[in-house]
């Protein structure tokens, strides 16, 4: 009886979905109609030879009108099928019954990457709600560093405390640091062990461990140097009772590896991406796991039932054999209540449940469960296929290579310590040069070819026709450090708009290379996160050029009294009104919506820009490839602004220019707009030219008060105003002179 109920359920998001396609019939309808005007108006001229108006600003405006709606048109994609899913763990079969688990956790520096946050992950993982005999966890050190590797022995100790305690009172928050800051009553079970005498003492006591572990670290970090280096042989540790210094007890603790593969200046080590494919090789000969979970170092297990709920889609006939991967959403612990930077990424995951109607959400890069065999691409390997072949792809490791065969038990880790043989094969395979020549990161593992890992490995899975999941329970199974500052948004999303730009604009384009391989509409969902990045070169010309024409008096839109002002209208509307409702659907205010577009107009005008110059520098071979971790050490100075929603602008000049300057450009062409139509009675033909500048100032205000207002610490300095008000000098004189004539 109870097999036959289902494991996992998905219903499609009915009222989403409606008004999702009522949108982009009608938006789709209206875009048509700016096209027609467009183009009739600008071959009207063109046959006429009308030298009072001027083509260049007509054919810019009209190009930035093109790729809004291109890019609109793909982003659509997402907006098709939007589906929501469900999970039974508790149909799942006996503990003997499930398969077990490795899991991957990466850190790389251990002072942007603070030791205590990076051991609280690795503890949350240990103590996961799954038979300690089937969780395996590995942590790949990318700094090589003394510090971590002292500290994992740390979160060992600690970890023999804590995970005895979480079981005995079935805590839900598993990661320490979450715990003890926790309300109590948000922990309460209902089951009345929480008020009983013995668990207050208990609790006690393990606190004091918790003090305890939190000071080991920090002595750790006071005799240790936190060097990071990038010229060293490979570290691999099982961390266990012995080498911590303890006696061996009884409690059955999940294994725990450190793994630190060798690093050499002459090597690419491909960042993360590499670091993941020694762990997939390592793990291989120690525990070989057929499910992974993939953690970085800022996010921790939040839920410990995840891999069970993961098991809903793996163990289930019907979806597991196609399945690739689970994915959950990114949800962070340290964003406030007006998340003033976007840091929460709000307007992402609902992307993935439409994505997840389309045959998957993409791979975020942490929170998921993935299966082994579909990141070695091993499931059309015949039995009989030669050695020869098989070195080809996976590297010229026999011990290895027999791991891929799902009979192999692995034998190199036993009794607590590895045999000497297999210890040399596991550091070969955690050496710089054991992918040399192979296919790993290029059609085995994590691939290599952008920075963004995860999408571009994602991309490829699908491509190969496995599909993925998309879960998103209400208690969030991971919480990460989000980025709550403006310098820290800046390198990130640099880096994640050079990783998709590298994509965009190569063969792998999800536009020519997806559609042989998959649908039109999940090629169109990774397309649209490759060209997003693009959407710097509308907004720049938006935010120049209606200007510099409304200064001089070219007009660049219907008149008002034209009836293809009510086209533009209705696009202005309907855009924000979709993005109104999607933030009111997720439960978010107008707030939200208003920064939201703040946002998107500072990436566009800053990180898209940037990342789409150095993917293209990066192309031609003019800047190597990098991937600078982002900071998530506490500052208390700049997190006292960011919790009362205050903008800091101590930021990089390469950021704060480009926005200072077009925002006075924009105020400029406001009041001189306004003026005229005031004066000249210009109302009619400037009325949207005046409305476009006003938007940007009002949605942009923070940047206002930052240049005019504030006077603390973190206002725009005086001489990033003064610098961006020569820059906007610049633009409107040489400017003038290209767009008039
Ligand atoms: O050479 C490197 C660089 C980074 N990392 C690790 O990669 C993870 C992600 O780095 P982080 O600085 O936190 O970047 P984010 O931008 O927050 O990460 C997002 O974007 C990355 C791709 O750019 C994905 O890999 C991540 O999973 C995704 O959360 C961290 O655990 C790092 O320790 C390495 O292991 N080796
Ligand atoms: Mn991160």
């Amino acid at each position: 009886m109870e097999n036959s109920l289902p494991l996992n359920l998905y219903r499609v998001k009915k009222t989403n979905l409606i008004i999702n396609r009522l949108h982009i019939f009608t938006h789709g309808f209206a875009l048509l109609a700016l096209i027609y005007y467009r183009t009739t108006f600008l071959f009207q001229t063109f046959k006429i030879g009308d030298k009072n108006t001027p083509f260049l600003p007509h054919v810019l405006v009209f190009f930035s009108e093109l790729i809004l709606s291109f890019i609109w048109l793909l982003s659509q994609a997402f907006q098709w099928n939007p589906i929501s899913r469900k999970v039974f763990p508790e149909r799942l079969p006996g503990n003997d019954k499930l398969p077990s688990i490795d899991v991957f956790i990466c850190t790389t520096n251990p002072i942007k990457e603070p030791s205590v946050d990076v051991m609280n992950t690795v503890i949350s993982a240990m103590a996961m709600e799954y038979p300690a005999d089937k969780l395996h966890v590995y942590l790949s050190d990318d700094g090589g560093s003394s510090v971590t590797f002292q500290a994992v022995k740390e979160a060992w100790k600690f970890s023999k405390w804590w995970i005895p305690f979480c079981r005995k009172y079935e805590v839900k928050a598993r990661c320490p640091a979450a715990y003890f800051l926790a309300d109590e009553s948000e922990e309460g079970n209902g089951n009345g062990k929480f008020s009983s005498i013995e668990f207050i003492a208990e609790k006690k006591k393990i606190e004091e461990k918790y003090e305890e572990f939190k000071r080991g670290i920090s002595k750790v970090i006071e005799n240790t140097s936190s060097y990071t280096s990038r010229d060293h042989d490979p570290v691999i540790q099982v961390i266990n009772d012995a080498n911590c210094g303890l006696d061996s007890d009884e409690t059955e603790m999940p294994l725990l590896v450190y793994v630190a593969r060798e690093k050499r200046p002459s090597h690419p080590h491909h960042f993360k991406a590499g670091a993941l494919n020694v762990l997939l090789r390592v793990s291989g000969l120690v525990s070989n796991s057929p499910y992974i979970l993939v953690l970085d170092c800022d996010m921790y297990c939040n839920d410990p039932t995840s891999a069970r709920q993961a098991m809903c889609f793996f163990l289930d006939s019907q979806v597991s054999p196609k399945l690739g991967f689970v994915q959950f959403p990114q949800r962070f612990h340290n964003i406030s209540e007006s998340d003033i930077y976007d840091g929460r990424l709000r307007f992402v995951w609902p992307k993935w449940e439409g994505a997840d109607g389309v045959r998957g959400p993409l791979l975020s890069g942490t929170g998921f469960y993935i299966k082994r065999e579909a990141l070695y691409g091993t499931s059309n390997i015949q039995e009989d296929v030669d050695l020869v072949q098989l070195q080809k792809s996976f590297g010229p490791s026999n011990e290895f290579i027999k791991s891929l065969q799902r009979i192999y038990k692995p034998n190199a880790f036993k009794d607590g310590e590895f045999s000497g043989v297999l210890l040399k094969e596991i550091k070969f395979l955690a050496s710089c040069t054991c992918d040399n020549l192979t296919k790993w990161g290029k059609e085995v593992g994590f691939r290599y070819f952008s920075v963004v890992e995860d999408y571009f490995t994602g991309f490829h899975l699908h491509c190969d026709g496995w599909i993925s999941v998309y879960l998103d329970p209400a208690r969030p199974c991971f919480l990460g450090a989000g980025t709550t500052n403006l310098n820290e948004i800046f390198v990130q999303q640099t880096r994640w708009m050079v990783g998709l730009v590298e994509v965009a604009v190569s063969r792998f384009s999800p536009l020519i290379y997806g559609p042989q391989r998959m649908s039109i509409l999940q090629s169109m969902c990774y397309a649209e996160l490759a060209y997003d990045p693009f959407f710097f070169l509308p907004l720049y010309c938006l935010a120049i050029i209606p200007q510099l024409c409304l200064l001089h008096g070219i007009s660049l839109y219907p008149e008002v009294s034209n009836p293809f002002f009510i086209v533009f209208s209705f696009l202005f509307l309907s855009s924000q009104l979709k993005h109104i409702q999607e933030v009111f659907s997720t439960g978010d205010s107008i707030q939200t919506w208003a920064i939201e577009q703040r946002l998107w107009m500072l990436r566009s005008f800053t990180s898209y820009m940037y990342g789409t110059l150095n993917a293209i520098l990066e192309r031609i071979g003019l800047r190597e490839a990098s991937f600078l971790p982002t900071n998530k050490a506490v500052n208390d100075e700049q997190s006292k602004l960011y919790r009362m929603g205050i903008y800091d602008f101590q930021a990089s000049v390469l950021l704060l220019a480009p926005l200072c300057t077009l925002y006075i450009l924009n105020l400029v062409a406001f009041i001189v707009g306004v003026a005229k139509i005031f004066h000249i009675q210009q109302a009619n033909e400037m009325f949207i030219q005046v409305f476009i500048p006003l938007f940007g100032l009002i949605i942009n205000y923070p940047l206002f008060e930052g240049m005019f207002l504030r006077k603390d610490d973190g206002r725009i300095a005086p001489s990033v105003a003064l610098l961006s008000a020569a820059l906007c000098i610049i633009i409107l004189s040489f400017g003038s002179l290209v767009l008039v004539y």
